[in-house]
C-alpha cells in the first residue's frame, strides 16, 4: 500500500496528500463503502421526490379539485414509500459507514503500535508516553470521524446540491439560475464562519489535551498531593485550566448559534420572498402554480441545509488532517520491522562480555561514558558500582542495545553486539531493570513474559531461584493471582523479586542486573546473592549496585565515576586501596553502623 506522504511545498497539497494517504486505509474496505454510499444515493434521491410528489398532488389533484382517489392515494403511498425508504436507507448508510470506520480504525491503530512496539528506545526519550496513548486513542478517533461523519456528509451534500438543482432546473429553468446565483453568497459565509471559528476550535483542543495531560500527571501524584496537603493548591490550577476550556467552549457555541444559522437562516428567508414575490409577479401573466411555488420553497429550504452541515464539517476535517499528520509522523518516523528476519550468528562458547574504548553520548556534547574498557568474563560476577549519575545504568542500556555508543565496539561470545540478530540477544540476556515492571495479568504472565505460553513449571522454578515462590504461594490464587494495575497489590521488594524470576526464566546465558537488589530486606537480598552464586556457573553475571554487600563476593568489581572505570578489582583488593571504593565503603558501614545504633536506641528506650 503506498503510504509515504509526498513532500510539497505548499500548505493546501500537503492536506491533499494527507488525506488521500488516510484515503489509502479504506481500500481494504471498499465493498462497505461501496455499499454505503449506495444506500446514501438511494436515500437522497428519495428524499428528493418527496416535495415533486407533493407537487404533483397539489396541481393535479388538490387545486383543480380533480379527485381521482385512485391517484391520489397512489401518490400519497409513494410519497410515504419514498419516505420509508429514505429513512431506512439513511439509517442503514450511516451504519455501515461508521461500522466500516471502525474497520480502517481498528488497521490504523494496529499498525501504530505495532510500529511503537518496534521503536528504538531512544525514542521514548523524545516521546512522552502521554503523547504516544493520545497518538493511538485521541488522533486516531478524530480521523474515524472524517470516515463516519465528514466524508459522507461532504457526499451527501454534493448529492443533495445536485439532486435539487436537477429538481429546481426541471420545475422552471429561470430559478435554477437565481438558485446559483447564491453559491457565491453562501460560499463566502462558509469561509467566513471557518476563518473565524478555526481558532476558536483549536483553543477547545488544545484545552482539552492540557486537561488530559494534567489530569494524567495529578492522578498519578495523589499520594503526593494528599501528603502534603496541596489538594486545594492542585483543584485551583485544574479549575483555572478548566475555566479556560469553558470560555473556549462558550465562545464555540456562541459562534454557531450566532452566526451560521441565522445568516444561512436570512439567506433561505431572503430567497423565500424572492421566490414568492416571483411567482406574485407570475401571477398577474397566467396561473400559477401552487404546486410548484410549493415544490420551490421546499426544495430551497433543503438547499441550505448541506451548506450549514458542510461548514461544521470543514472543523472536523481540520482536527481529521491534524490528527492524521500526527499519527503518520509517527508511522513514518524510524522503527525496525526488519530485525525480527535476521539470521542467528554463532557465538563461542563463553559469554564473554567486552567493551572497548567506549564512548556515549545521549545528547551531543554531553559526554555520558568515556573509554570505558572491560571485560566481563563467562561463568564470572562482574560488580558495577559507582555514584548517582557515574553511568552504570548507560552501560546496561548500550549492552541492551537501547542505544548506540558514538565510538568504540561491544563484543559478546567475540561476534559484535551489533551483529547480533534482535531475537538471539533478547534470548541471551535476562534483565532485571531499576523499575520492576508489572504488567496486568497473573504472576504467572509476569514471570513467563519471554515465553509465548505461560508454564506454571518454568516459571515456579524460576521464582524457588530467587525464593519469590515463598511469597507468591501465600497470595490468592498463588501464580495465578492477578496483583491489580501495575502490580499495586505488591510491595516494591515483591515487585523485583517477580522481576528477578522473570528474567531467569527463559534460562539466559547473560543476566544484567541494574540495581535490583535496591529495594529489597537484607533477608531477601541474601536469597538472591545466594541466587547469583548458583546461577553464576556457566554464564555471565553483570550487577550494577548501590548497595556494596550484594556485590561483596563479586569476581571482578568495576568503579565508575563521571562515565569513566576509575578502580576495578575484587573487595578485598579495593577496600585496601585509597579510592573512591574505599569511601563508598566506609560512607556505608558508617551508615549502618548508625542505623544499628538508631534501632538499639529505640529499642532499650522502649523497653525503657
Ligand atoms: N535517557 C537519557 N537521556 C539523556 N541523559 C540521560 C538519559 N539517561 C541518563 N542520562 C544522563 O546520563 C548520565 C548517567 O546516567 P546513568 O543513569 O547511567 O547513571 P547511573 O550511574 O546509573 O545513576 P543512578 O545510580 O542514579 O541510576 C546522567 O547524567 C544522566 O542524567
Amino acid at each position: 500500500m503506498p503510504r509515504k506522504v509526498r513532500i510539497s511545498s505548499s500548505e493546501t497539497e500537503k492536506k491533499r496528500s494527507l488525506i488521500s494517504r488516510l484515503f489509502t486505509y479504506s481500500l481494504p474496505h471498499k465493498s462497505c463503502f461501496v455499499s454505503a454510499f449506495f444506500m446514501l444515493f438511494v436515500a437522497v434521491v428519495s428524499e428528493m421526490a418527496i416535495p415533486w410528489l407533493a407537487k404533483v398532488i397539489l396541481d393535479e389533484v388538490i387545486v383543480p379539485q380533480k379527485f381521482d382517489w385512485a391517484q391520489l392515494l397512489g401518490l400519497i403511498g409513494a410519497i410515504f414509500a419514498f419516505y420509508c425508504i429514505a429513512s431506512c436507507f439513511s439509517y442503514w448508510q450511516a451504519v455501515t459507514f461508521r461500522h466500516s470506520a471502525l474497520l480502517v480504525v481498528n488497521d490504523i491503530r494496529k499498525e501504530l503500535f505495532s510500529h511503537v512496539l518496534n521503536f528504538p528506545i531512544k525514542t521514548f526519550d523524545r516521546q512522552p508516553a502521554g503523547k504516544l496513548v493520545s497518538n493511538i486513542t485521541n488522533d486516531t478517533e478524530s480521523m474515524r470521524d472524517m470516515f463516519v461523519s465528514t466524508f459522507p456528509a461532504m457526499v451527501q451534500g454534493s448529492l443533495r446540491i445536485i439532486a435539487i438543482f436537477i429538481a429546481i432546473a426541471l420545475l422552471d429553468w429561470r430559478l435554477m439560475l437565481l438558485s446559483l446565483a447564491l453559491i457565491p453568497l453562501l460560499l463566502i459565509i462558509m469561509h467566513l464562519y471557518r476563518r473565524i471559528s478555526m481558532p476558536i476550535f483549536d483553543g477547545v483542543r488544545v484545552q482539552v489535551s492540557r486537561i488530559n495531560s494534567q489530569l494524567n500527571e495529578y492522578l498519578q501524584g495523589m499520594d503526593l498531593i494528599q501528603a502534603f496537603r496541596r489538594e486545594a493548591s492542585f483543584q485551583e490550577r485544574f479549575e483555572k485550566e478548566n475555566r479556560r476550556w469553558l470560555k473556549f467552549r462558550s465562545k464555540a457555541i456562541s459562534i454557531d448559534s450566532l452566526m451560521l444559522i441565522p445568516l444561512t437562516r436570512l439567506v433561505a428567508t431572503f430567497t423565500a420572498a424572492v421566490i414568492v414575490a416571483w411567482f406574485a409577479v407570475e401571477s398577474f401573466h397566467s396561473v400559477i402554480e401552487v404546486g410548484t411555488l410549493f415544490a420551490f420553497l421546499s426544495y430551497i429550504e433543503r438547499f441550505f441545509d448541506p451548506f450549514r452541515q458542510l461548514s461544521m464539517e470543514l472543523r472536523k476535517l481540520q482536527v481529521a488532517t491534524v490528527g492524521s499528520k500526527r499519527v503518520f509522523e509517527l508511522l513514518d518516523s524510524e522503527s525496525d520491522h526488519e530485525k525480527h528476519l535476521q539470521l542467528p550468528v554463532e557465538l563461542e562458547n563463553s559469554r564473554n562480555i567486552e567493551f572497548r574504548n567506549i564512548y556515549f553520548s545521549y545528547d551531543e556534547g554531553t559526554p555520558v561514558l568515556k573509554n570505558v574498557n572491560f571485560v566481563a568474563k563467562g561463568g564470572e560476577f562482574t560488580a558495577i558500582v559507582g555514584p548517582s549519575g557515574s553511568g552504570k545504568s548507560s552501560l546496561v542500556n548500550l549492552l541492551m542495545r537501547f542505544y548506540e555508543p558514538q565510538s568504540g565496539e561491544i563484543l559478546i561470545g567475540g561476534q559484535s553486539l551489533y551483529s547480533i540478530p534482535d531475537i538471539q540477544l533478547r534470548e541471551l540476556v535476562g534483565l532485571v531493570s531499576q523499575d520492576p515492571i508489572i504488567f496486568s495479568g497473573s504472576i504467572l504472565e509476569n514471570i513467563d513474559l519471554s515465553n509465548h505460553v505461560s508454564d506454571l513449571k518454568t516459571a515456579s522454578y524460576a521464582a524457588q531461584q530467587v525464593q519469590a515462590n515463598q511469597f507468591i504461594e501465600k497470595l490468592k490464587g498463588g501464580y495465578n493471582h492477578t496483583p491489580g494495575h501495575s502490580g499495586t497489590s505488591l510491595s516494591i521488594g515483591e515487585k523485583q523479586l517477580v522481576a528477578l524470576a522473570r528474567a531467569l526464566s527463559h534460562d539466559p546465558d547473560i543476566f544484567l542486573l541494574d540495581e535490583a537488589t535496591a529495594n529489597i530486606d537484607s533477608e531477601t537480598e541474601e536469597s538472591v546473592k545466594r541466587a547469583i552464586e548458583k546461577f553464576k556457573d556457566g554464564r555471565t553475571v553483570v550487577c550494577v549496585a548501590h548497595r556494596l554487600s550484594t556485590i561483596r563476593n563479586a569476581d571482578q568489581i568495576l568503579v565508575m565515576n563521571k562515565g569513566q572505570i576509575v578502580q576495578r578489582g575484587t573487595h578485598d583488593e579495593l577496600v585496601t586501596q585509597m579510592g573512591n571504593y574505599r569511601d563508598l565503603y566506609l560512607a556505608q558501614k558508617e551508615q549502618e553502623e548508625n542505623v544499628l545504633l538508631d534501632s538499639s536506641f529505640g529499642l532499650s528506650t522502649s523497653t525503657v
